[in-house]
């Protein structure tokens, strides 16, 4: 059985308040875009066990067990999974604001729950997905959906954003999430997010805004760079995705900005 873990975009993120537990609570419209890692589960007929192979990009300061891995412990502690071989071929670039690692661990439950049968429910794989990752449970339905909490309460929109020519740009610089939010300072927005997305496209620029974006553009301005670069091209909005350092931008048409030195995906339909 195979899958192809997509990846996701932040259209606008408001830090609310720091909690307790060391986390933050956020508002984000989590949106899910075509550029996708490939993950394969085989039954080697064993009883019990698991092996992991992984291609394509090197994740680079992986600390701790790769999060598919993660996902099939939380099953395995749950139910009876015989031996699997997992192949995983990655594709999205990690350390970007792209939920790539917890898009895989979402994807790895819902392949678990269906090559097996094991008659998880939705929520009940949300649930799960939360204990491994903040933005994990979001790739569950994998629909554009407004964000709370932590990251784990969510909301369907509708939103559709098929037309635009989006473009997505990763330099070559990883940004460590949990580095990034204690940069952060938390603000109250002063449009809700629900309201700013029914808004024409055009306005998004003025009313949205990722509060990632202050601390990581000072500490690398390259990324900021990105951003006024897709604004000079004829951006309708241009923003960092979750907390960098990809950079993604709507267009009206189809551009030609190239970019040096940075992974570039051009030109797509959402
Ligand atoms: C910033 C966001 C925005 O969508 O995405 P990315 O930029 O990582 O894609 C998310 O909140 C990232 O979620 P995720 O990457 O799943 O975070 P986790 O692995 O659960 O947590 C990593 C670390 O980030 C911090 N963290 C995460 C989520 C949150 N709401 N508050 C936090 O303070 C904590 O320090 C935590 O130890
Ligand atoms: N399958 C995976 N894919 C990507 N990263 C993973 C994976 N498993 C563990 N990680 C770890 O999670 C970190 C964050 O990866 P990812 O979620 O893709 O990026 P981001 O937080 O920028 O959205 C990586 O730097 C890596 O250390």
């Amino acid at each position: 059985m195979i899958c192809f873990p997509n990846a996701k975009i932040n259209l606008g993120l408001n830090i609310v308040s720091r909690r307790t537990d060391g986390y933050h609570n956020l508002e984000t419209l989590f949106y899910p875009v075509g550029v996708r890692d490939a993950l394969e589960i085989i039954p080697t007929g064993e009883d019990t066990g698991y092996r992991f192979f992984q291609r394509g990009l090197k994740i680079e300061g992986e600390t701790g067990e790769n999060l598919v891995v993660k996902a099939l412990k939380v099953i395995s502690a749950e139910k009876r999974i015989p031996a699997i071989d997992i192949h995983l071929l990655k594709r999205i670039p990690f350390g970007a604001g792209l939920g790539g690692g917890s898009s895989d661990a979402a994807f790895m439950l819902k392949l678990l729950n269906d090559t097996f049968s094991l008659g998880y429910t939705l929520p009940e794989l949300e649930e799960r997905a939360a204990r491994i990752g903040a933005d994990s449970p979001f790739f569950i339905r994998n629909r554009p959906a407004l964000a709370k909490g932590i990251g784990n309460l969510l909301e369907e929109v509708e939103l559709d954003l098929s037309g635009y020519f989006f473009v997505l740009v990763k330099p070559n610089i990883t940004v460590s999430t949990r580095e990034a939010y204690a940069l952060v300072s938390p603000s109250i927005p002063e449009v809700p997010l629900e309201e700013v997305v029914k808004r024409p496209v055009s306005e998004w620029k003025e009313l949205m805004k990722n509060d990632f974006e202050p601390s990581v553009f000072k500490k690398y301005p390259e990324i900021c760079k990105i951003k006024e670069e897709l604004y000079a091209n004829g951006a309708l909005y241009a923003s960092m995705s979750g907390s960098g350092s990809s950079v993604y931008a709507l267009f009206e048409k189809a551009t030609e900005i190239r970019f040096d030195n940075c992974w570039v995906w051009k030109n797509k339909e959402l």
